[in-house]
């Protein structure tokens, strides 16, 4: 079961992993002239230990503390100051409702604070990208946040870690990176909440926004920016949690040939106040599922047409409206069932809840 360990770091520990370039390159600046970065980690494989150092599967996620993470990389006290929080260790894939809501008042709590100009979250890779998207729907502040991780445990060699924590921590001190919202970083390369996605179960450049490009990379200890997300986030958005102690319980169902209404049945059943259907193609329904479906909305379950698809659109249809269904637009039905949760805090209504589809 989860952890939750919440600490502070004031200095970062000495290390004896250093490069004889650090060694040479006594620091000029005062640490009054460096960026205050705040890191908060939560666990994940970035986080992960192995047996071996060849073991790049197999491993335990969320098993060494952000003490330990920061002696790989002793070079991010070069560029800002670095305070750290362990908030939870976990494997991602243990992420629940509850942590989302606590990893986001604490980054709104920290970011209204002027000591701290940006924030690193180390998180598993598994769910990055729904805890990137929940971020970039509640928290508050232009202030850079930054979400890393690792596809290596921390014990493998050549772990991608060290190297993808420094260039987060690089985006997170740079004013540039302010107004992205929250983006995500692995492999030198920036990507924004909405578009980003795990593309590959091991591989370590498993992440990408294929569909709509990058926001930006990393390189030399200085963030390059090419696009800008163009849907609303961040300060711009409706959705606060701040007084929220429980989201809505959101099922996601994946459709296929042969399907049934056996599991919309038991959402329902369960309390879910929402289901995303990840159908086929553009969001198709298996007929028996369908039926399902529309005897959900009847009974006030908000329903979500999404893909299984990996690229694309789901198109907004006339029996759409016919069947109160809301459509995904190009979400994924994993961050579908975030904006879906965090919609039906305000609202049941799905011709509502559709503009906020079309917009976030
Ligand atoms: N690469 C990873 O981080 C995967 C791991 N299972 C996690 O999400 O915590």
């Amino acid at each position: 079961s989860p952890q939750s360990k919440s600490e502070t770091i004031e200095k970062a520990p000495k290390t004896e992993m250093k490069s004889e370039t650090v060694k040479k390159t006594p620091q000029k600046i005062t640490n009054e002239e460096l960026p205050n970065v705040s890191i908060i980690a939560t666990g994940g494989t970035i986080a992960g230990v192995a047996a071996s150092d060849t073991q790049t599967t197999g491993y335990k996620a969320g098993e060494v503390a952000i003490e330990t993470l920061l002696d790989a990389v002793p070079e991010v006290k070069e560029i800002a100051n670095i305070t750290g929080t362990q908030l939870v260790n976990i494997d991602s894939s243990a992420m629940t409702n509850e942590i989302l809501l606590k990893l986001a008042k604490e980054v709104n709590k920290q970011l209204a604070s002027d000591s701290v100009d940006g924030i690193v979250i180390t998180h598993g890779t598994d769910t990055i990208e729904e805890t990137a998207y929940f971020l970039n729907l509640v928290v508050k502040s232009e202030k850079p946040v930054v979400l890393v991780g690792a596809m290596r445990p921390s014990t493998a060699i050549s772990a991608d870690g060290p190297l993808n924590l420094y260039n987060a921590v690089a985006i997170a001190a740079s004013p540039d990176s302010k107004g992205h919202g929250v983006m995500i970083e692995l492999n030198e390369k920036i990507g924004s909440a909405r578009d980003t996605t795990k593309l590959n179960t091991t591989a370590v450049n498993s992440f990408d926004s294929f569909e709509y490009g990058d926001i930006g990379n990393v390189q030399g200890s200085k963030p390059y920016f090419y696009n800008k997300p163009s849907r609303i986030h961040t300060s711009e958005s409706k959705f606060d949690i701040s007084n929220v102690t429980e989201l809505p319980k959101v099922e996601i169902l994946y459709g296929h040939g042969n399907d049934s209404r056996i599991l919309v049945d038991a959402a329902v059943k369960g309390g879910a106040k929402g289901i995303i259907h990840a159908g086929t193609g553009n969001g198709s329904v298996f007929p028996e599922t369908q039926e399902g479906l529309v005897d959900a909305q009847k009974k006030g379950v908000v329903i979500v047409r999404a893909s299984r698809v990996a690229t694309g659109m789901v198109t907004h249809e006339v029996t759409d409206d016919t069947n109160k269904f809301v459509t995904s637009d190009s979400l994924n039905p994993a961050k579908a069932r975030i904006l879906l949760m965090l919609a039906l805090l305000e609202t049941s209504d799905p011709v509502k809840i559709q503009s906020y589809f079309d917009n976030y």
